[in-house]
């Protein structure tokens, strides 16, 4: 463990688009992460509060009640503890959390059963889904400008009126730990990369415990506030490059490997209090037919150049798949590699 990373806090309504597409691919580049500024963005804390509380009320359902929505082959629905295993090569038992995950809303409805608690918030959740693909857009843009490509090369790609793109609403819940908790052998969500292109994390105040894999292979917290509560509405919105962008660009942009872990003890041996940690989570990504070859961008030939030169190697660790490209291979498609990592995390791969 290190002491936490300082990330880079971006403004996304820079009137300065090329500075601003410069910051956000630096940040792509070096860390895979930033912060979005909560103050500038087209989210009001009561959006993201009114999400937050309908997942507490779900999560707080008796197990049978949740039990009857559970994640189909769909991806779709409630995840319950120890079901997924997102880096099932260094931990035997599942993840110590509850996901439920809702997929893409179709005319502002969502299409899968849903109960009570969060159907009757069918309208909340169509509003705050609609934010989170204006925001990804947003940094698809800016990504673009950055790596000197049409503005629309990647938003092109993720309209879903172009076809299903899969991407999903995820609220999470890790509880304080319970009875069942071993500290040997539990942790929030194994080491893993994100499967699409970008993912948004919201956090709660106080419920820290996401952890980034820096270059030197140590582990990292990230705090849930990059400065002075007070000065945020909410906690700023945590983006994390996934694995697509990642092939996209030929590991030019970090698909970097993170997990929750549960709260540490400080340097002084006291342990910080035990307390549930929600999150939200959005994954965005590519309309599924897309193919994930290398764009058509100087700045990442440039890199691919110099990476064959130097012989970089490039880490594929913790949970398989950060930053792994073989472009010579068969050119795989956003829904195929969607699917192939979708069947890892569930062990449901023969
Ligand atoms: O809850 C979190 O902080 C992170 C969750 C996460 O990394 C994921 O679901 O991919
Ligand atoms: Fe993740």
């Amino acid at each position: 463990m290190t002491g936490s990373i300082d990330l880079p806090l971006i403004n996304l309504t820079n009137s300065d688009f090329d500075a601003a597409g410069r910051a956000v691919l630096d940040a792509a580049v070096t860390y895979g992460f930033l912060y979005i500024d909560s103050r500038a963005t087209v989210f009001s804390s009561d959006d993201v509060n009114r999400v937050f509380g309908m997942a507490e009320e779900f999560f707080q359902l008796p197990v049978p009640d949740k039990a009857r929505y559970r994640r189909g082959s769909d991806n779709k629905g409630w995840v319950g503890m120890n079901v997924e295993t997102l880096d099932p090569e260094h931990h035997e038992r599942g993840d110590f959390k509850e996901a439920f995950n809702i997929g893409e809303l179709q005319d502002e409805k969502v299409k899968q059963p849903l109960p009570a608690c969060l159907m009757s918030r069918e309208t909340d959740i169509a509003r705050f889904t609609n934010l989170c693909n204006k925001t990804c857009d947003q940094i698809l843009r800016l990504l673009a400008r950055g790596l000197e490509i049409p503005n629309d090369f990647f938003a092109s790609r993720h309209d879903p009126a172009k076809g299903c793109t899969g991407n999903s609403l995820r609220l999470l819940y890790y509880p304080e730990s319970a009875s069942s908790y071993r500290p040997d052998k539990d942790i929030r969500a194994g080491a893993h990369s994100d499967y699409g292109s970008i993912t948004l994390l919201f956090q709660r105040p106080g419920q820290p415990g996401l952890e980034i894999l820096t270059s030197d292979q140590k582990w990292a917290p990230v705090p849930v506030y990059p400065g002075d509560p007070a000065e945020f509405p909410f906690p700023p919105i945590l983006v994390n490059i996934g694995d697509m962008l990642s092939y996209w660009t030929d590991g030019l942009l970090k698909s970097t490997v993170h997990r929750v872990v549960f709260p540490h003890s400080d340097h002084s041996g006291v342990s910080s209090p035990a307390r549930d940690r929600f999150s939200i989570a959005f994954f965005c990504q590519p309309v599924g037919s897309t193919e994930l070859i290398p764009v058509p961008s100087k700045v990442v030939n440039d890199y691919r150049r110099e990476k064959q030169d130097v012989n970089l190697n490039l880490v594929v660790g913790y949970g398989g798949g950060a930053n792994a490209l073989d472009i010579d291979q068969h050119r795989l498609t956003a829904g195929e590699h969607l699917q192939s990592r979708l069947a890892a995390t569930y062990n449901t791969i023969k």
